[in-house]
């Protein structure tokens, strides 16, 4: 483990909103970093935090956090390391301006997810990819993306069977948690009762970007894998966690035991970095017939690690199986933490962040 000698000031974009928050709650306690820098519309800007929030987090907003000024995304930051939870309405140019001026974006928002420079990085998933920072030309500053949260699991769930034997193809479908709609989101008379069989673009998502990280950066460019992925994606009654249901095809027969396997001894860079935020075990496999379930299992290791059950032979592809992660942890705030600790320990010296 990388030892740190006094706190990385850090700033947070979009702190007002519902992945802003979950960034505040989250490194409100990280070893590593310290929270400096608000910023918000300018609907927030120049209130105290308290003031400009509704806070909607199941622990209490820091007093130290509550008495900040909210800044505006034009003003003198100082902090280095800013956090991106803005709305991605705005994002791309609000995160293009800022990297201009040497700070390094460690972006939620999907604007910059495609742009051949920018790493789209899983810790566990593509540690490599980061390096492809060295080939940007936004100024003196960088851009990191985290994926879109329902692509999170999916692709946690499939590197160790992609690494091991090769994934030809996934049929998932999705059972999205309302938090992923943001706050105040899906309204509750929609919502009750009731499951929406659509989210805007997800489905394009889900079928894009597990190709860019499961891909390779070959020193001057993305090679995206080769897989085919088909994607439904539904909206259902339950605050937090993304549960998917996945069918695979896969390049080398394997038995159940096997995939099991593959899943349960998975482990890369951030376990052996020992990164703070890296769940000690990324995959939990259950073999309770009805596992994994938003409730029980989407705070497993602080929200950062993944619950896997129900493997059992796919009629039309190989394998099927289930998949939950929680989404605005692992599939937002956390995971954004835990690219930040990545580029913290590989690259820290060399950026100067250290
Ligand atoms: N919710 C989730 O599970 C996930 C969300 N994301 C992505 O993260 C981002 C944030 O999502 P979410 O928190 O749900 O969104 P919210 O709508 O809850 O929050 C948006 C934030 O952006 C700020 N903002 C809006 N316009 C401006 C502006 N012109 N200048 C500066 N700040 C501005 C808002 O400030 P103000 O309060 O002042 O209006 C607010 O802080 C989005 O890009 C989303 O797609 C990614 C993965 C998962
Ligand atoms: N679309 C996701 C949340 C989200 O904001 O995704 P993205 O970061 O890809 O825009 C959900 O509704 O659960």
């Amino acid at each position: 483990m990388i030892k740190i000698e006094k706190k990385i000031a850090v700033g947070i974009l979009g702190a007002t909103g519902s992945v802003g928050q979950k960034f505040i709650q989250l490194l409100s306690a990280h070893p590593w970093f310290e929270i400096n820098e608000l910023v918000a519309s300018d609907r927030s800007a120049g209130k105290k935090y308290n003031e400009a929030v509704n806070w909607v987090q199941d622990t209490a907003l820091p007093p130290a956090i509550a008495d900040k000024t909210v800044l505006d995304s034009k003003a003198s930051l100082k902090s280095r390391i800013l956090f991106s939870a803005l709305d991605a309405g705005i994002a791309e140019t609000i995160e293009k301006q800022l990297a201009a001026k040497g700070h390094i974006v460690i972006s939620n928002a999907r604007n910059h997810r495609f742009h051949p420079q920018v790493p789209l990085l899983i810790p566990e998933v593509n540690p490599d990819h980061l390096q492809a920072i060295f080939t940007q030309h936004f100024g003196d500053g960088h851009i990191i993306t985290n994926p879109n949260c329902s692509t999170t699991g999916l692709v946690l769930a499939l590197k160790p069977l992609h690494q091991r034997f090769g994934v030809r193809k996934v049929q998932v479908v999705t059972m999205q948690a309302l938090s992923g709609a943001g706050f105040p989101g899906v309204s509750s008379l929609q919502i009750m009762d009731n499951i929406i069989p659509h989210i805007k673009n997800e489905e394009a998502k889900m079928e894009t970007e597990p190709l860019k990280l499961l891909g390779s950066w070959n020193g001057q460019e993305f090679v995206h894998a080769s897989m085919l992925i088909s994607a439904s994606c539904n909206r259902v009654p339950v605050i937090d966690g993304h549960l998917e249901s996945v069918s695979v095809e896969l390049e080398k027969s394997a038995g159940a035991d096997e995939l099991i396997a593959a899943w349960e001894e998975f482990k890369a860079l951030p376990q052996s970095l020992q990164l703070p935020s890296a769940p000690r075990q990324v995959i939990h496999y259950f073999t309770e017939p009805d596992f994994p379930q938003p409730r029980l299992h989407r705070n497993l290791e602080g929200g950062m690690a993944v619950s896997v059950g129900r493997l059992r032979p796919c009629p039309i592809l190989d394998y099927k199986f289930h998949v939950l992660s929680h989404n605005t942890i692992r599939g937002a705030a956390g995971g954004a933490i835990l690219n930040a600790e990545l580029l913290l320990a590989q690259l820290g010296e060399k950026l100067g962040l250290l």
